[in-house]
């Protein structure tokens, strides 16, 4: 937790009009699970991945006045964003092809997104919304409609489907019993797991990712139940490895050692995956 905290203070951030801390980068906090028999000394090893995912802001040159490097940063936010939304249409219309290698955002969470991997999208909307079609007010109509289980928004042909959508006054312990949970224990029977905070620039998706004292975020919540889970099981054991970087400027840093940046990215066979996963020894 102090490693993280100590990362926090290197992410880029700068102000904007929109936001005096904006994020400048995407941050990946990456939970590598491997967990084996406790009574098996060569049994297989389990390995899965739960990735954290606060992204950076869409942001719109009109309202954020960015310029020179913030509107660079800008850019290159809006442009891997609009890739990963290239690749999970392409993954939700079964697409052969798959454009991931589009941005470093999508190549880094090409394994993680595909297959049977389970993934989570927390859409935060600003107070007072940018749109009204995204109004809290808006949604939480739609939900008392849809008796609060799923929620549906069209407009211009295109249908979104919402598993909750949550009041204005709801904590980060709320949105993480309500949809996060199930996620984790499926993470944690071996599934990969990826939770997005997505949103325009300063709806409060590091405040969801990190909170704050009296609302611990989804990094704090994760980690209780996770190390609460590996305490509860006798007969297994476990190695939890952790990773924290972020992608500023289609350059990948990582935040929990300083001169440890502009690291390139290394791609392993499907069958090293398998053999790691000791499926083939
Ligand atoms: N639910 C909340 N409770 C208390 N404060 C919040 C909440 N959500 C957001 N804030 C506050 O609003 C401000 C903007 O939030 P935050 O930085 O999390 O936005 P963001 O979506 O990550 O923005 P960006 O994309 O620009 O980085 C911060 O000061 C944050 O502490």
């Amino acid at each position: 937790m102090e490693n993280m905290m100590q990362g926090n203070k290197i992410r880029r951030v700068a102000a904007t009009r929109m936001n005096e801390r904006s994020s400048r980068s995407h941050t990946i906090f990456r939970i590598i699970l491997e967990s084996k028999d406790a009574n098996q000394k060569d049994g297989p090893v389990h390995i899965s991945y739960l990735n954290l995912m606060d992204l950076a802001g869409s942001e719109r040159v009109s309202l954020t006045k960015a310029a020179g490097e913030r509107l660079k940063e800008g850019a290159n936010i809006n442009k891997s964003l609009s890739v990963l939304g290239n690749v999970i249409r392409q993954l939700s219309e079964g697409k052969e092809f798959i454009s991931y290698r589009d941005s470093k955002l999508t190549r880094l969470l090409s394994q993680a997104l595909g297959g049977n991997a389970k993934s989570l999208i927390i859409g935060n909307t600003n107070d007072p919304p940018r749109s009204s079609r995204w109004s809290r007010a808006s949604l939480e109509r739609k939900s008392k409609l849809h008796m609060g289980s799923r929620d549906e928004s069209s407009r211009h042909g295109e249908v979104y489907i919402f598993d909750h959508v949550f009041k204005q006054e709801c904590t980060n312990s709320d949105v993480y019993g309500s949809v996060v949970k199930p996620l984790v224990d499926s993470f944690m029977e071996g599934f990969n797991a990826t939770i997005f905070a997505y949103g325009q620039t300063s709806s409060g998706k590091t405040h969801t990712i990190l909170g704050n004292k009296t609302d611990p975020g989804l990094f704090q919540l994760v980690s209780n139940q996770l190390f609460q889970h590996v305490a509860d099981q006798v007969d297994k054991r476990y190695l939890i490895r952790c990773s924290y970087i972020e992608i500023y400027n289609e350059k990948i840093n990582d935040l929990l050692d300083k001169s440890n940046q502009g690291l390139t990215i290394r791609e392993i066979s499907k069958e090293m995956c398998c053999l790691m996963q000791g499926k083939l020894s």
